[in-house]
């Protein structure tokens, strides 16, 4: 497949940037075990089409082109999250994880109705969470009763719940989130405005939340996202989206033990530019400057909660697919 294409008759939505192709190789080496911990497949959508409620039609991003780019990068494992281009129908998040054999763990998007059944063959094929998406330009809001009908039934199962939403949406949502009984794991640390100040009232709502509720982890993810002075993770700039790393290293230092780290690869909806995922790798030591904060962002804890109650060996090199 080439880089880029959008197949099974979808066309992507106009303006839509394509994962960065060729990848430089991180100056920075990963930790034994490293985990991508947040990154997605598209399609191809000639095999698993995309559902008819999303909000963009992106361009295919194989299973196999992600294996691809996490042996290039030196990652080990991969945490697939369902995006709501695929809505509720986990079928190409279920056929990537059964391609990588230990080697991924996913998040999946289910509906209130979901049954028992189906929640079984998603944690056999390795879901160990569900994903509630409160961003407004990518879903129609499901009422709070559907979603709390979801954990109850994921509860037993030892699953976790992966919640994105923005800023301005968590003074709303807090006390939802704080009873959500499972562990919850924000995505890109609750989307923070960072021309603001890190030690300000918006950010400093977000690390009171982590604070308050120990079940509680964060992604420290997509500075591309949230960057506005940058500069860009290409070209080999070793000291990309500077104004997002005081955020994120807040967050490392204070919760070491609550931190996951994921490229976001292929990057859905960025509009300005793509980021090259190797030079993104680079700018992990600047949010966890030593080597026992980076184990513990890339290994220990993605394993602690996706392969829970096994060690990893770094000496077993040919884990998986
Ligand atoms: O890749 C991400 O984490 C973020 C996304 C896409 C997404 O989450 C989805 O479609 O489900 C975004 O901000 O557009």
């Amino acid at each position: 497949m080439a880089h880029g294409e959008t197949t099974g008759g979808f066309e992507k939505t106009p303006g839509w940037l394509d994962w960065y192709d060729g990848p430089a190789t991180p100056t920075f080496r990963l930790p034994a075990g490293a985990v991508d911990a947040h990154c997605h497949v598209f399609g191809p959508g000639a095999q698993f089409p995309y559902a008819p409620e999303r909000k963009y039609t992106p361009c295919d991003a194989s299973a196999d082109e992600l294996f691809a780019l996490r042996d290039q990068l030196g990652f080990t494992s991969n945490v697939i999250v369902q995006a709501t281009c695929h809505g509720a129908d986990n079928s190409a998040l279920v056929d990537a994880l059964r391609r990588a054999g230990d080697r991924a763990r996913g998040v999946a998007t289910v509906r209130r109705d979901v049954t028992e059944q189906e929640l079984a063959e998603l944690h056999d094929a390795g879901v160990r969470g569900v994903r509630f998406n409160f961003v407004k330009r990518l879903v129609d809001r499901v009422p709070t009763d559907a979603l709390e009908e979801i954990v109850a039934k994921i509860a037993p199962l030892g699953w976790h719940v992966v919640i994105y939403f923005e800023a301005d949406d968590l003074p709303e949502l807090y006390d939802f989130f704080s009873a959500i009984p499972t562990d919850v794991v924000v995505d890109h640390m609750g989307r923070p405005d960072v021309t603001k100040d890190p030690d300000g009232p918006e950010f400093g709502l977000f690390l009171r939340f982590l604070r308050e509720n120990p079940n509680v982890w964060t992604k420290v993810t997509c500075p591309e996202r949230l960057s506005v002075t940058g500069p860009r993770a290409l070209d080999g700039e070793q000291d990309a989206y500077r104004d997002v790393v005081p955020f994120a290293r807040r967050v490392v230092e204070e919760f070491p033990d609550r931190v996951l780290w994921g490229t976001d690869w292929p990057h859905p909806n960025l509009k300005d530019h793509m980021p090259d995922d190797g030079v993104l790798v680079d700018g992990i030591p600047r949010i966890a400057p030593t080597p026992d904060l980076q184990r513990r962002l890339l290994v220990d804890n993605p394993r602690r909660l996706y392969w829970p109650g096994t060690s990893f060996d770094p000496s077993a090199s040919s884990e998986g697919a």
